[in-house]
């Protein structure tokens, strides 16, 4: 039996599963603010810090995808955004996906805590927020309707507003092709350049494509978290201090790449 057990690194270094992934620390982060407790309130917490850890992978990627874009063709690293961006779509499926287990509580038992959740919410997200901005939808007044935050995440925000964006390293990608991409017009027309000779662009057409997906599978999360609202709260205004579903289906028409769905009718 013994024998089939292979030790790995230094004797007396002691990593095991529980101190390797830091269990200790990860498992007593569920606390709960109702009392008595709400039977619905774990599921709650657990979605929403499963959805924080995503977020963190999802920044890890998306950046690596940028920096490696961002060397243009020249750089040789373009398959290797390729590769990221493919991963950052699977895991937004996920993301998408998760909702149907929050749909498993129902409005009453939601509401047997929501009172206690005031004034905190999703909004309240810091990862959501730089995500978006990272994507390359950076709107700096979301970091004024910020309430509450540290200083340390207000800098976090503040350096996604300074740094190049995820669109900003596509940019560079034309430009490494030889194709124009100071103006919106110039960056139209190479996108028509690139969708009609596929052949000659193939990995400029590859990430257009990447981001595209990128984009459309932000709004599917943003449609089903809607939606999902609707079925939870109805009208109700939102523990945030916003409208609820009215300010939600208000960021409905976002889009991060607008360019790329407006050469749809150019086509
Ligand atoms: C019972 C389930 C949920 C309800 C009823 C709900 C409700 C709401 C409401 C009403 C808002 C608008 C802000 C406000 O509170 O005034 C909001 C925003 C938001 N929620 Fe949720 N939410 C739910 C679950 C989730 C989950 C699981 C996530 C995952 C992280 C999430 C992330 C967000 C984010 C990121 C925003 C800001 C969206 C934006 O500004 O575009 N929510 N939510
Ligand atoms: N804004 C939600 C409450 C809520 O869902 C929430 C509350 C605290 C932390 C995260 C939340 N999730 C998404 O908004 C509501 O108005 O019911």
């Amino acid at each position: 039996m013994s024998e089939s057990f292979v030790s790995f690194g230094e004797q007396g270094a002691q990593l095991t599963y529980g101190s390797y992934l830091r269990l200790p620390q990860l498992l007593d982060a569920q606390h709960l603010e109702s009392d008595p407790p709400a039977h619905d309130e774990l599921l709650f917490i657990t979605i929403h810090q499963v959805y924080e850890l995503w977020f963190k992978q999802l920044l890890h990627e998306v950046e690596a995808a940028r920096d490696a874009m961002s060397g243009g063709v020249d750089g040789g690293r373009l398959w290797w955004a390729q590769h990221l961006l493919a991963r950052v779509h699977v895991i937004e499926r996920v993301l998408v996906q998760q909702v149907d287990v929050l749909e498993t509580m129902t409005p009453q038992d939601f509401l047997e805590f929501r009172q206690r959740l005031a004034p905190a919410s999703g909004f309240q997200s810091v990862q959501f927020r730089e995500l978006e901005f990272l994507s390359g939808a950076k709107d700096p007044s979301y970091v004024k309707r910020f309430r509450g935050l540290t200083e340390a995440e207000q800098e976090r925000l503040a350096a996604r507003l300074a740094e190049p964006s995820l669109w900003d390293a596509f940019l560079d990608v034309l430009r490494s092709f030889g194709l124009a991409a100071g103006t919106e017009e110039e960056i139209s027309a190479s996108l028509r350049t690139a969708a009609h000779d596929r052949s000659q662009y193939a990995v400029v057409w590859a990430l257009a494509e990447a981001l595209l997906q990128h984009d459309e599978l932000a709004a599917s999360w943003r449609a089903r978290h809607v939606v999902m609202v609707e079925r939870m709260i109805g009208s109700k205004s939102g523990t945030g201090g916003s409208s609820g579903a009215g300010y939600l289906r208000s960021r409905i028409p976002l889009r991060y790449y607008p360019l790329l769905w407006d050469l749809r009718s150019e086509l």
